[in-house]
């Protein structure tokens, strides 16, 4: 039997970030991979979805002020070409160079050491699971008899439908509605929830919702999808809104209804190792089998890339070294790429005051107000910072043009435990968005003075 000092099974963001972590510490290591290396964010996730994204957006502006004719196959064509670009750098034979065994197949589980590929059986000493998620698809009646589209089938089509029906308003289903509204096809999302994009701010939310309705989406929000028939155009979705039944027509429906994780056929119970929707892990990412360690969306909590590399390393250290360490969750920040984008560190307004009360200090800032944002036409966007009454912060919340980089300044200074006001001082290049950044740093600062007991006594007393 081959013996290593490390499995992982899975190749995606969480799987290769444990590899090579492992590597580095010039270990053994074998990779287990069923279908191909480089995982979900690849193949069918981060990469295809922000290449299309960006071609909807140029193709977006460019009709702004030309007439333009679509070729959707040829997008789709690009995004799959972009996908093969990054794939080079995590094939099989890049991530053997590196010097780690990769094998091709489906890992069973015969013992918390054993693994079964096939009809052979590889050993290691620790063994980390990050096999993923799949698209959840709920017992919608009459789904299963549709030929509907997930993330997982839809950057292999060869053009886009001309109408769809999506499923879900969360961060799948806003981008790629978005998108495929820009490149020309009729856009309905069909969203459960009171709002879009639940895990938001809402007023955040109801601002990019009604971008996108501005952009000609149809958003039907509080509406449960009941039921799906095929017809001769396409489908026919029956849904229900506050007990009233309606239906939808579209050439086809896409699935984004979240996530289910991927534990099946790996004869988990039988090794002890504990499922509760999620794999159950510890603090530092063990399993309830010893030795065998999770990360990744197969664990949870947060289904993203960077947090699947985060937990990719804490479950390889934990597994490898003798000091253990724990993941902290209490800075975790996202983005997601609408245009304008969202982007998001820590708690919202809702959850500082669950936790804090009173003493926490909001700051809005509107970017109509910002000269960068001022040279550029249409909506400019908002800032919302939470902070504690020293000036510390919570959350902060962006929708506006490169959030996603802009939140990149907040999260820094957020988890070095920086106080915000000190961003005051920081000279910021005119005229950038980031220096929205320090403007509102100076209104901290003033208030942290202000905040000062002394000064509180002063002002008291005049
Ligand atoms: C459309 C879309 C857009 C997204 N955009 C973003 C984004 O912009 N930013 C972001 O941070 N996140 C984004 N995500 C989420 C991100 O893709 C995931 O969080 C990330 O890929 C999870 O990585 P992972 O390693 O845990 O799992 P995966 O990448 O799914 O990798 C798991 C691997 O394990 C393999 N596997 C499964 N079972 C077995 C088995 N039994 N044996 C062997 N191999 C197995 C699978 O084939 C897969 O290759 C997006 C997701 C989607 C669907
Ligand atoms: N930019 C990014 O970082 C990015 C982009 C895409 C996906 N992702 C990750 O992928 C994960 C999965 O994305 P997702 O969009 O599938 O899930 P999600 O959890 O973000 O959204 C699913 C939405 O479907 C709605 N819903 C559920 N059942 C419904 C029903 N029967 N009828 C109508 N609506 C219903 C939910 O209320 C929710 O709003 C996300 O949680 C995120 O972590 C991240």
């Amino acid at each position: 039997m081959e013996k290593f000092d490390l499995i992982v099974i899975g190749s995606g963001a969480a799987g290769l970030t444990s590899a090579f972590t492992a590597l580095g510490f010039g270990k053994s290591v074998l990779i287990i991979e069923k279908y191909k290396s480089g995982g979900e964010c690849t193949w069918s996730g981060c990469v295809p979805s922000k290449g299309l994204i960006n071609q909807a957006k140029d193709i977006y502006t460019a009709k702004k002020y030309a007439d333009v004719t679509v070729d959707t196959a040829q997008v789709l064509n690009k995004v799959r070409a972009i996908r093969e670009g990054i794939y080079q750098h995590e094939t099989p034979e890049v991530l053997e160079k590196a010097g780690a065994v990769f094998v091709q197949g489906q890992a069973v589980f015969e013992s918390s050491n054993n693994i079964r590929v096939g009809d052979k059986t590889y050993t290691a000493k620790k063994v980390i699971i990050a096999t993923g998620s799949s698209p959840m698809v709920p017992a919608i009646p009459g789904l299963d008899s549709v030929p509907y589209l997930t993330n997982e089938n839809f950057f292999e089509q060869t053009q886009l439908p001309k109408s769809i029906i999506v499923l879900g308003a969360g961060a799948i289903g806003m981008e790629l509605s978005q998108s495929m509204n820009r490149l020309g096809v009729k856009v309905t999302v069909v969203e459960m929830m009171p709002e879009v994009m639940f895990r938001e701010e809402p007023e955040f939310s109801k601002v990019i919702r009604e971008k996108l309705t501005a952009e000609g989406i149809e958003f039907h929000i509080g509406t449960k999808a009941v039921g799906v028939e095929k017809t001769d155009q396409g489908i026919l979705l029956s849904v229900e809104k506050d007990g009233q039944h309606s239906t939808l027509e579209a050439e086809t429906i896409l699935v984004a209804l979240g996530r289910s994780p991927n534990i099946q056929g790996m004869n988990l119970d039988a090794v002890g190792i504990k499922t509760d929707r999620h794999i159950v892990v510890d603090a530092g990412l063990q399993t309830t089998a010893k030795g065998v360690y999770a990360c990744g969306d197969v664990a949870g909590p947060y289904l993203l890339s960077h947090m699947a590399n985060y937990q990719g390393k804490i479950a390889t250290m934990n597994a490898l070294l003798p000091i253990k360490r724990k993941v902290n969750y209490q800075h975790v920040s996202w983005a997601t790429f609408t245009d304008p984008e969202f982007a998001r560190a820590g708690l919202t307004e809702a959850e500082a005051r669950d936790l804090y009360g009173n003493n926490v200090r909001v700051y809005h800032y509107d970017f109509n107000k910002l000269d960068r944002a001022q040279t550029k036409e249409g909506d400019h966007g908002q800032i919302k910072l939470i902070t504690n009454q020293k000036g510390r912060v919570l959350g902060a919340h962006i929708i506006a043009d490169r959030a996603g980089e802009l939140i990149a300044e907040v999260q820094t200074i957020k988890t070095l435990g920086i106080n915000f006001a000190k961003l005051q001082g920081v000279i910021h290049p005119y005229p950038t968005y980031a220096d929205a950044l320090r403007q509102i740093a100076q209104q901290v600062f003033i208030d942290n003075l202000l905040n000062l007991p002394i000064v509180k006594l002063f002002r008291k007393n005049k």
